[in-house]
């Protein structure tokens, strides 16, 4: 199996006034094609210093990444900007990138279409359901073309019962799209909810 992604004997100190601590200490994970990784940690643990080493903000003290692939986000917050319609907001990274062309309009169509949300496309966020705006806001990343998609905690804004129904769609989404994932989260309902999920 090819690993997407390797971590290798990480370990990332900070330097404080307080003097140096120690976040990650020999940290080891890998992500291969087509699966999704939970990392399952209490808040301070180390979780987001782990997704900023994925995207290159931060360096590790000592250790190896690996990273084969380009990375789109998912946070807790949908993000989606209440002034903008559906797919405007779908639009703005691309817009952002300068890439909105004929070829990414029309996947963003395949995609809304195939998701349920085509019909809702010139309506504005505050008009969809809590479970549509996630399903928006992963639309939005897709059309960016990632690779591979880092989840920060992605439904721990929604209630017990939406968050079922939503964490399927979406990880019904991602194996679709054939995308590989990496789940951060407090929340060992959250982590282990892909453990029943059968792809
Ligand atoms: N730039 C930094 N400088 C100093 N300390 C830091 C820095 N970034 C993180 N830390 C410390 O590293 C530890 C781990 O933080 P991190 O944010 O990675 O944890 P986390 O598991 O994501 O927590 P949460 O779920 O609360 O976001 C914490 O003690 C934090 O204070």
């Amino acid at each position: 199996m090819t690993n997407i992604i390797e971590i290798k004997h990480v370990y990332k100190n900070f330097y404080t006034d307080d003097g140096e601590i120690s976040v990650l200490k020999d940290v080891n994970l890998t992500l291969q094609k087509g699966k999704i990784l939970a990392i399952l940690g209490p808040s301070g643990s180390g979780k987001s210093t782990i997704l900023n080493l994925l995207t290159n903000l931060i360096e590790p003290t000592s250790g190896e990444v690996k990273i084969d692939g380009k990375i789109g986000y998912m946070f807790q917050k949908d993000h989606l900007l209440e002034w903008r319609t559906i797919i405007d907001n779908i639009t703005l990274g691309l817009e952002i990138q300068h890439a909105k062309t004929q070829e990414s309009m029309q996947k963003i169509e395949r995609l809304l279409k195939m998701y349920d949300l085509w019909e809702f496309r010139s309506r504005f966020p505050k008009e969809l359901s809590g479970g549509m705006r996630q399903r928006v806001a992963l639309i939005r990343t897709l059309a960016t073309n990632p690779d591979i998609l880092l989840l920060d905690e992605p439904f721990s804004a929604l209630d017990y019962q939406t968050r079922l129904l939503v964490s399927d769609d979406i990880y019904k989404i991602i194996k679709n799209e054939h995308k590989e994932a990496v789940l951060v989260t407090h929340d060992i309902s959250e982590a282990i909810s892909l453990k029943w999920k059968h792809f």
